[in-house]
């Protein structure tokens, strides 16, 4: 196992600058996963660490070493990336023991090392199986199975669930942190999904542009956003100007702290009533524009007027059904505005 460091890393494609002065740790044995819009150079980031790009400045460190010089096979690296192709004419066992044939590990050695695997990601009993006698699920299971076999120090993932359906996808990400966790071994994750980087991951980074816009533990970077990019990437954000324009929702009632360039307030953190709200409360006027069901709680557009439209997260079942248009009060604790930037 090892930590990761990245330092000053600028990666070029022509006048393209994939990664822009990127400085990131990843820490020993942590599971961290990279956010950001298609683009944002999270798959480039992935290819530098694996020796596939040798960036224009910074430098890459592998457990303290510089890795320059170090090509991608002695990295000690394991990779699964969104289209992992397994060999459709070789076993399950074969394919998972690949690496270590390459590494020329002696028969034994093979059959035990991926005996443990196939163990560790619960095929045991299909290593003779091809890979066109498994399921979506187990394929992957597979694909895992061969990066992590050689005892990698590092595990990168690009995407490793996204070619699955929802359901099979939410069982694998349980398994991928149980494996991750058992193993133990330093893993960088790419996803788009800001919903899987939660629920994996003990550190985030949020890209774009090229650029680190900031990383930190998820609820950190949810609670704490550095500005109004990564409050929108990382859940959903009302936001509201500072200062506000004069014409600002007309009855509004804002305590709202200074010094900040804008604030957020998240639609979870929200109430909807109908009528004005008690006073020791932010409250803000507005007309209902959509509200829809999903399970036990409703998602309502409200119209605020100059400042655009908010989301609300509605958990009250027995809330009375407000029409469509109906005039409606927001309201949230002082203490749930969460101030962005310096003004
Ligand atoms: N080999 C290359 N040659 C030229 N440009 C490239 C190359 N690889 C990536 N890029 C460009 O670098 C930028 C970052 O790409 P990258 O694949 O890292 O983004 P990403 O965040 O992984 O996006 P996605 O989520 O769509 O996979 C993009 O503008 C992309 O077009």
């Amino acid at each position: 196992m090892a930590e990761v460091s990245v330092r000053g890393v600028t990666m070029r494609f022509g006048e393209l600058k994939a990664l822009d002065d990127v400085t990131l740790d990843f820490v020993d044995g942590g599971f961290f996963a990279l956010l950001g819009p298609s683009g944002s150079g999270k798959t480039t980031l992935l290819r530098v660490i694996a020796g596939f790009l040798f960036p224009d400045e910074g430098e890459v460190r592998i457990a303290g070493q510089p890795v320059e010089r170090v090509p991608v096979e002695k990295r000690e690296i394991g990779m699964m990336f969104q289209n992992y192709a397994l060999f459709p004419n070789l076993t399950v066992a074969e394919n998972v023991g690949f690496g270590l044939r390459v590494r020329h590990v002696d028969r034994a050695e093979e059959r035990r090392r991926v005996g443990e695997v196939l163990e560790l990601v619960q095929l045991e009993g299909l290593g003779r199986r091809r890979p066109k006698e498994l399921s979506g699920g187990q394929r992957q299971r597979v694909a895992l199975a061969r990066a992590i076999v050689t005892n990698p120090k590092v595990l990168l993932l690009d995407e490793p669930l996204s070619a699955l359906d929802k359901a099979l996808r939410v069982d694998m990400q349980i398994e991928l942190k149980r494996i991750q966790r058992e193993v133990g071994i330093t893993t960088i994750f790419v996803t788009h999904d800001q919903e899987e980087a939660l629920t994996l991951a003990d550190r985030i980074g949020i890209l774009r542009d090229g650029r680190l816009v900031q990383a930190g533990p998820p609820r950190e970077v949810y609670n704490a956003p550095v500005d109004s990019f990564a409050a929108r990437f990382l859940g959903e954000a009302n936001l509201l100007p500072s200062p506000l324009p004069d014409t600002f929702a007309e009855g509004a009632r804002l305590a709202l702290p200074e010094g900040a360039a804008a604030y957020a307030v998240r639609p979870e953190a929200l109430t909807l009533t109908p009528t004005p709200p008690e006073d020791d409360v932010n409250a803000l006027p507005g007309r209902l524009v959509q509200r829809v069901f999903a399970g036990s709680m409703a998602t309502c557009v409200v119209d605020i007027g100059g400042g655009g439209t908010w989301k609300v997260i509605d958990r009250d079942p027995d809330l009375p059904q407000l029409p469509e248009g109906a005039a409606v009060w927001l309201s949230w604790d002082a203490e749930d505005t969460i101030p962005i930037g310096a003004a």
